[in-house]
């Protein structure tokens, strides 16, 4: 097993009050097709997740899986066109995105954390009426905006000793629609329902970077904002930082966007001092 994140804490005891601090705690983690990368990177994910799930915090994995969604259309021929990062999804597109995501990539995580000797049970937001859609913007056909959370599901997998691993999959109201939601999105509105102590958003970048290029590590969701005015924040960093705004205000103590593709990622960020990539919370500083 890969160590490194001990040897970063140092010793053990130096984590120790992050570990403390963490127990019980809901950490729900997006982990998107870009970080999944190789097995390795898959298996290495695993881990952390049992880990943390060993040491009293409960993780819950809402993924994407874009490059594999890609790969499978390619196959079929079925071309897709992008709006404002979303894809614009028909009727065949959706019944591919759905079998990609809660079928291969959804049961792939999974079998992962079994293997590393976790409880991970798969689900998408269609189990238990977890996530309700509405259609996000009639120009992007099937693609859903979760209206209705219904998160007790989670809870009751997170109360049972396992490691929820959600498809961001959603149903429609009229019982018989399927809406292709945003990782990021479907992991905002998750987090948000469960008021989770921790969003991790992982992704290909070491954080969110000012205007000089460095990552900012701490950011109040008015510097964000801000930063989404001026420019700073621009391309696929706005819906990550949109939805770390709303999920947020919905009352998750703090959203961390950071660099999924190092080693330990997760464990980096929640059991040292420094922490890893930046952080989004409100402005209260009592607050997180
Ligand atoms: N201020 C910023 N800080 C960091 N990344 C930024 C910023 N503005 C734009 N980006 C871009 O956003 C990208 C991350 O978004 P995206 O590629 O959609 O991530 P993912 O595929 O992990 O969901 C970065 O690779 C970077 O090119
Ligand atoms: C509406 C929309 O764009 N849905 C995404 C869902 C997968 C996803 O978000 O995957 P990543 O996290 O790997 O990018 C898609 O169809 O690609």
């Amino acid at each position: 097993m890969n160590r490194d994140w001990i040897a970063t804490a140092r010793t053990l005891s130096e984590a120790l009050p992050y570990l403390q601090r963490f127990t019980g705690a809901v950490v729900v983690v997006k982990f998107g097709g870009n970080a999944m990368g190789n097995d390795e990177a898959m298996a290495e994910f695993a881990r952390d997740m049992v880990l943390m799930r060993q040491v009293g915090v409960n993780p819950v994995v809402v993924h994407g899986g874009g490059p594999m969604i890609n790969e499978m259309l390619g196959k079929l021929n079925i071309e897709s066109d992008w709006v404002r990062g979303k894809r614009v999804t028909d009727k065949a597109t959706v019944e591919v995105v759905e079998m990609v995501l809660a079928g291969m990539v959804n049961k792939r995580i999974v079998q992962a954390i079994n293997h590393e000797g976790g409880r991970g049970i798969g689900i998408s937001g269609k189990d238990d009426g977890l996530m309700i859609c509405d259609a996000d913007d009639p120009e992007l056909g099937f693609v859903g905006r979760p209206s209705e959370m219904n998160v007790q599901v989670v809870r009751d997998l997170c109360d049972a000793g396992m490691i929820p691993v959600i498809a961001p999959i959603g149903a429609g109201r009229e019982g018989n629609e399927t809406y292709n939601v945003n990782g990021d999105t479907a992991a905002g509105a998750i987090a948000g329902a469960l008021k989770a102590d921790r969003l991790l958003l992982l992704t290909d970048v070491a954080g969110v970077k000012g205007a000089d290029g460095e990552v900012v590590t701490q950011l109040s969701t008015q510097q964000v904002r801000d930063m989404i005015a001026d420019g700073t924040i621009a391309g696929g960093m706005i819906p990550k930082t949109e939805t770390a705004l709303k999920a947020v205000e919905d009352g998750v103590r703090a959203v961390v966007i950071q660099d999924g593709r190092v080693a330990n990622a997760c464990l980096l960020e929640l059991f040292t001092e420094h922490g890893a990539g930046s952080m989004i919370r409100n402005d209260d500083p009592e607050d997180g």
